[in-house]
């Protein structure tokens, strides 16, 4: 696959702070690629340094293999939202789209299709003002797609979208990435991302953590853990064979497993004497990966992942 945009070895720190130290990866045509964090992980200020925004201390940021921003090629839904509120929708959508070099017409073509698909049919005239804050987040999205960008950036597009409402962007942002289109993505909403994602890549205090395809990382990370139901004392199942880590609430223990465990020998060798109303192995989520990282638990401790 054909990178559009290489970041290599971005250094940036604001005042005496140093908040991205040595971040490098790269976006596919046709991919979409996560990039993920805590709070204040660096995310945003790779992004701004990716749009120019702000200028890198050290590194190299390329696109296709050139260094200027091709600004009509990208597309850009920032996580500030915002539009010029006292403007009709067509308007600012037609605006937006010429400041890209985009033919009026077919702005407006795309424009009633795009307002039709997330049931926006008849807004046209509408001032963004009056538009709830989802309506004006799909406007907002559609300004950024107007111009069919080559790249492009969403910084936690599903926020403040009903449950229909984030289905239709899913499908919308996977057709975009099927027609070529090289995305990058930042959400906290770990299942969508765990969805939708072909790579990701975890940044923790400005460094990266993870950098590989979806499958891979769950491969590598997702160990299984299994939760009972039943009366057990903590210090029972402690001791349990290629047991990492145990959590328990109320009735309910969870037994986070060791990496490449056979389970079905490992449910054999269970204590006759363990109480089991129920039972289940289940592979740990994303979202329990990444809370682990994000809570410096000892996952990651023996050092980086990369199989990008
Ligand atoms: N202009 C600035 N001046 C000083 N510090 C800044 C500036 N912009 C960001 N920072 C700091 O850089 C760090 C990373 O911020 P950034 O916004 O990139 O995080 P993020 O990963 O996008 O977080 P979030 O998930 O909260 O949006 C934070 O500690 C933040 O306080």
């Amino acid at each position: 696959m054909k990178a559009f945009l290489q970041v290599d070895h971005l250094k940036k720190s604001f005042k005496n702070t140093t908040i991205l130290k040595d971040i490098s990866f790269d976006v596919n045509k046709g991919e979409i690629m996560a990039i993920l964090g805590p709070n204040g992980a660096g995310k945003s200020t790779t992004i701004r340094n990716i749009m120019g925004i702000i200028y890198p201390d050290e590194g190299n940021i390329t696109f296709e293999g050139k260094q200027q921003i091709p600004r009509n090629k990208v597309g850009y839904l920032p996580e500030e939202r915002g539009l010029y509120k006292n403007v009709q929708v067509m308007d600012i959508l037609l605006y937006l789209a010429e400041l890209k070099d985009y033919p009026r017409k077919k702005a407006r073509e795309r424009a009633l299709a795009y307002l039709k698909k997330f049931g926006l049919e008849g807004k046209e005239k509408t001032s963004v003002e009056e538009l709830s804050k989802g309506m004006g987040q799909k406007v907002q999205f559609i300004a950024s797609i107007i111009h069919e960008p080559a790249f492009l950036i969403l910084d936690e597009p599903f926020s403040g979208l009903d449950p229909v409402s984030q289905e239709l962007f899913k499908q919308e942002i996977r057709d975009l990435a099927a027609n070529g289109t090289a995305i990058l993505l930042s959400s906290h909403q770990m299942n969508l991302v765990e969805e939708m994602c072909d790579r990701l890549f975890l940044i923790h205090r400005g460094q990266k953590v993870i950098y590989g395809k979806m499958d891979d990382v769950k491969q590598e990370y997702a160990n299984f853990k299994c939760t009972i139901k039943g009366t057990n004392k903590r210090e029972d199942v402690e001791g349990l064979p290629d047991v990492q880590r145990v959590e328990q609430r109320d009735d309910t223990t969870i037994l986070y497993l060791t990496k490449d465990i056979h389970i079905a020998s490992w449910l054999k060798q269970l204590p006759d004497q363990l109480e089991v109303k129920e039972l289940s192995i289940d592979r740990i989520s994303l979202h329990e990966i990444f809370i682990d990282i994000a809570t410096d638990q000892n996952m990651l401790n023996e050092g980086e992942y990369e199989r990008a």
